[in-house]
């Protein structure tokens, strides 16, 4: 069976278009005004309302508080909440409750220390998302385009799916997904020409050699 492959951070609708094509399953939304690939909510639902079934919109979010929540969820046609911040399990209890939405939590990790975290979130988040952990004052929490030790995570079992994230490209993904057993994969920046401007070629590249992959 091949990867699936989530392209996040989606703002154009030739980008969408090439995602759909390209056979990604999951399209990331972000709504983070620090990030280059920030979107406002009407701009999410006018991406999103094309978007054929079976390939499902995901709206990242950062310590999103409830008004902006029920913006998205109101006002966009989004099939899942991605929580990037610093939510605890409890928050994402909260937010699966009040939205009806599944919830894919990301984690960080720069070592060992911080495997613990996954076991925290996995009897709770729908999915986690487990990703490099941002540098420290990075603007970001995600979307560096930084990997971590892939070995950290390498064939481990967790009660929920899991997607990898974090630094991946064309070219190295093939590698994570043997490393790690990965079934799911997460890119931004890595099919990107410049900060937020993605590129189709490198969209098409990255779903074709995940597909190859697994
Ligand atoms: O992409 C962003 O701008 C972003 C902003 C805030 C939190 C998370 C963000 N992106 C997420 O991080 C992963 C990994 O990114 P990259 O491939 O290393 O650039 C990305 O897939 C998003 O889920």
């Amino acid at each position: 069976m091949c990867a699936s492959v989530k392209i996040c951070g989606l703002s154009d609708p030739r980008h969408v278009d090439a995602a759909v094509t390209a056979g990604a399953r999951y399209l990331g939304f972000v709504f983070f005004p620090k990030s280059p690939r920030n979107v406002s909510v009407g701009h999410a639902a006018e991406l999103m309302a094309d978007v054929p079934v079976g390939v499902a919109k995901v709206a990242l979010t950062v310590n999103a508080d409830d008004v902006l929540l029920d913006r998205i969820v109101s006002e966009t046609v989004v099939d899942m909440l991605q929580l990037h911040g610093a939510e605890s399990p409890e928050r994402v209890v909260e937010v699966k409750a009040r939205y009806g939405l599944p919830v894919m939590k990301a984690i960080g990790i720069a070592g060992p220390d911080d495997v613990g975290q996954i076991e925290l979130f996995a009897g709770v988040a729908d999915q986690l998302l487990i990703d490099a952990k941002a540098p420290r004052g990075a603007d970001l929490p995600g979307g560096n385009g930084i990997s971590f030790d892939w070995r950290l995570v390498q064939r481990k079992y967790w009660p929920c799916p899991w997607m990898l994230a974090g630094g991946l490209t064309p070219d190295n993904v093939a590698e994570a997904i043997r490393l790690t057993g990965a079934k799911q994969v997460d890119v931004s920046s890595g099919v990107e020409s410049a900060p937020g401007i993605k590129d189709d070629r490198l969209i098409a590249a990255f779903c074709a050699a995940a597909q190859a992959a697994a």
